[in-house]
């Protein structure tokens, strides 16, 4: 009953990116198997389902899921592909007379008020600093290098021997950001690109090869990378370490 599924696994833009014809994009916007919407998770597990982050793509995902409500949003960082869907998922809560509940650091919280000052009306915005429970999952959220974008949180859950982590924006992450990554069943993993040519000061998310090589430090159960921008063709196999896969819209894995 523990299950991870995946809403989206896109970068920033989503794939396809307006304004690009590539490959990945004219695929996606044709045979389609390279759609991939803002990144978010859904956990279902026999007490309360939750999902981590609710980008503009929220609405969607839900339709496409056939959900009608969701009641509770733990959320990574305050960047609009993360937080885009906020406003809608409180107007959800006001049409249907329920206050959700997002959960988040507080330095996180301020900044998503600062931008959605009225959210406190259909939502209970609470800390997340000192750790949290949620679907009988014992959470604890991390500040992570987001390179040129700042910083983001990645989470690691832990219930009934298992322990996972969601780190969907981090790059070049220090000892200190890497330790909570240590003896993990799953690592959940951001990489935008390949192998990421621009400048390094200009970056934010790690790419594939850089991620290998952390996921080949810490030896993960298993790996899904997500967070993929348009110059990853999911359909292409990478040749990448054994136990790493891509993450598609909808896949669902076990949780236990
Ligand atoms: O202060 C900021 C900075 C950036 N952003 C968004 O988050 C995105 C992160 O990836 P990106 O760098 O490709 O694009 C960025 C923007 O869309 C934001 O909402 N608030």
């Amino acid at each position: 009953m523990n299950r991870l599924i995946f809403l989206g696994t896109g970068d920033a833009m989503g794939v396809p990116r307006v304004y690009c014809d590539c490959l990945v994009c004219t695929e996606a916007r044709t045979t389609g198997t390279n759609v991939r919407l803002r990144s978010s998770v859904l956990i279902k597990s026999e007490t309360e389902d939750f999902m981590i982050d609710c980008g503009p793509d929220w609405r969607r995902q839900l339709e496409l899921r056939s959900l009608r409500f969701i009641p509770t949003i733990l959320v990574t960082h305050a960047h609009f592909d993360h937080i885009g869907g906020l406003p809608e998922w409180a107007d959800a809560c006001r049409w249907t007379g329920n206050r959700g509940r997002l959960y988040a650091p507080q330095e996180v919280i301020d900044t998503i008020l600062r931008q959605f000052s009225w959210l406190p009306g259909n939502l209970d915005l609470i800390p997340v600093d000192q750790g949290v429970q949620l679907g009988g999952w014992n959470i604890r959220g991390w500040r992570v290098n987001h390179g040129k974008n700042g910083y983001a949180y990645a989470y690691r859950l832990e219930k009934d021997g298992f322990s996972w982590a969601y780190c969907s924006d981090s790059i070049g992450l220090n000892e200190a950001e890497i330790l909570p990554l240590h003896n993990l069943n799953l690592l959940v993993l951001g990489t935008s690109f390949y192998h990421e040519e621009a400048e390094y000061a200009t970056r934010s998310v790690y790419d594939m090869l850089e991620a290998q090589e952390l996921v080949g430090r810490l030896k993960p159960g298993s790996t899904v990378f997500t967070h993929m921008s348009h110059d990853v063709d999911i359909t292409y196999n990478y040749g990448l370490l054994e136990g790493i896969s891509l993450a598609h819209t909808g896949m669902s894995l076990p949780l236990e």
